[in-house]
């Protein structure tokens, strides 16, 4: 057969096929892979993430919760497996953390404002950039202290808060949220709740929220994903579509109930496994 020089070059087939998540999938996870001491965390895990949503992650103590976060937010390495964002990379993808410890996620040695901005200085945005993006997160969160007092000088709430602002400042593509509110009275926990659904209402950030309590973990959801005990998988996925915003309210609606109690239920039976 005669070659011709103008013939087209076709590039190489994948070596293997990367399946994608249904339309509206945000963070797709394939054959993710975790050992810890010889031991499996996660084995072959599949799973999908939607876009603009809220997905709380609960399940068993230690089957792996803020590990998972953490392996899609890059924070702890995967054995194997692929994670993309939209088909991108996690360089390639801005993303927030808000962790549960927020004594030590703040830089002590910088005023709160200049935590919060520390980003977006990082990313190279002007003076009057930032004060534009630090002016609008004040308003949203309605600030009420004083941000130029340094961290320490503040309340756990009041941390927690500037934390969050800090996570939200550049405008992640998605937020991941570990046990954020585990640290706080329950005023706190209420006010920066709310907070959190009013910024998810006016940008509709995908996010990630690791949390130990049912009911928050539920209220603030768009998805329940209930994990088994390790090695770990999906034992449900569950959707909540309530109408926000939540309120406390929402809290005696049969909705909320009958997502709470079959939540409830997996988890107790996942537990007894
Ligand atoms: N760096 C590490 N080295 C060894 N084992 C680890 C490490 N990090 C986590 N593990 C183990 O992996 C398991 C999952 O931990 P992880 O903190 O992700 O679970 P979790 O579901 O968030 O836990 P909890 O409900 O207690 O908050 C636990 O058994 C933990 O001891």
């Amino acid at each position: 057969m005669t070659a011709h020089a103008n013939a087209p070059v076709f590039a190489e087939a994948p070596a293997r096929s990367f399946r994608p998540g249904p339309a509206g999938t945000h963070i797709t996870i394939r054959g993710l892979t975790k050992y810890f001491a010889g031991w499996p965390l996660y084995e072959n895990f599949d799973l999908d993430i939607p876009k603009g949503k809220i997905v709380s992650v609960f399940g068993p103590n230690g089957c792996g919760k803020s590990t998972l976060i953490n392996m899609i937010a890059g924070l702890v390495p995967i054995d194997s497996g692929e994670i993309l964002f939209d088909g991108k990379s996690l360089k390639e993808t801005k993303i927030g953390y808000v962790f549960q410890n927020y004594r030590e996620a703040l830089f002590p040695w910088m005023r709160t404002i200049d935590n919060i901005a520390y980003p977006l200085k990082l990313e190279g945005r002007s003076k009057a950039e930032v004060d534009r993006r630090l002016a609008e997160l004040v308003e949203s969160f309605d600030v009420k202290f004083d941000l130029d007092r340094y961290p320490y000088e503040l309340s756990g709430g009041q941390q927690q808060t500037a934390s969050i602002m800090r996570a939200l400042a550049p405008g992640p593509e998605v937020l991941f949220l570990d046990e954020p509110f585990s640290a706080l009275d329950y005023e706190m926990t209420l006010f920066i709740r709310e907070k959190l659904q009013e910024v998810f209402m006016q940008t509709g950030t995908t996010m990630m929220l690791v949390s130990h309590d049912l009911e928050e973990a539920v209220y603030l959801a768009d998805q329940v994903l209930l994990l088994t005990r390790r090695p770990t998988q999906v034992a449900e996925i569950i959707d909540y579509g309530d109408a926000r915003p939540r309120t406390v309210d929402t809290l005696s609606e049969p909705g909320f109930v009958s997502v709470k109690k079959r939540s409830l239920d997996i988890f107790q039976r996942e537990v007894r496994r």
